[in-house]
């Protein structure tokens, strides 16, 4: 697999070798040496997936300190535009976003460390989504931000959402919890 910089310190996109063969193909999401050498999380408490209809978006969605978690996440049915936003006090790239596409072709794989908030939408076709974080689920402290108030160019306009998805407030009026640390997992 190869681990690439993103424009975010310390989120990267992960691209594993998928091997074809005549039945269909083998994909290695984690590997625990490679993780630990790139210096990325290898300790997931957490593992779940979900499905989307077309249409869909998700997030942004994050776990507040001392929760906070990071996550791998990839796509292996159909294909989303997944994006990142940094949450970090002090980090150079505080407030900036990444997105990419996801897909069970391509098999790219997104990490984030803690202090990033995560959501995809689904603009082409249904997705299912794989996760895993280095924390267990808080309830508490399962945080979000709005989806279309955080300067992310997203390729759908009136998307399906989750009531709680609706009601997340601005980056512009977020007090973040989180402090850069120089971009460890
Ligand atoms: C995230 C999560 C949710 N739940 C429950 C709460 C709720 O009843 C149901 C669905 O939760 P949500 O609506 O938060 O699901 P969803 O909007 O798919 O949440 C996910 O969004 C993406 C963008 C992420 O980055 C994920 O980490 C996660 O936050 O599952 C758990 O039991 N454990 C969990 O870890």
């Amino acid at each position: 697999m190869k681990i690439v910089p993103t424009d975010i310190a310390g989120c990267f996109l992960i691209i594993p070798d998928i091997r074809r063969d005549e039945r269909g193909s083998f994909v290695k999401v984690f590997h625990e040496d490679i993780f630990r050498e790139h210096g990325l999380a290898t300790d997931y408490a957490e593992e779940y997936y979900s499905a989307s209809h077309r249409n869909v978006v998700r997030g942004l969605h994050f776990q507040t300190p001392p929760h906070d978690h990071a996550k791998l996440v990839y796509c292996v049915q159909g294909s989303v535009m997944d994006a990142a936003l940094d949450l970090r006090r002090g980090s150079p790239t505080y407030g900036h976003n990444l997105m990419l596409e996801l897909s069970a072709a391509n098999g790219h794989m997104l990490y984030l460390p803690r202090g990033l908030a995560h959501g995809f939408c689904t603009p082409k076709e249904p997705a299912m989504m794989v996760y895993k974080v280095t924390a267990t689920y808080a309830p508490d402290h399962d945080a979000g931000l709005a989806w279309d108030k955080a300067g992310i160019d997203w390729p759908v306009k009136e998307p399906i959402m989750s009531a709680r998805d609706r009601q997340f407030g601005a980056l512009a009026d977020f007090d973040t919890p989180f402090v850069f640390d120089g971009g460890q997992p």
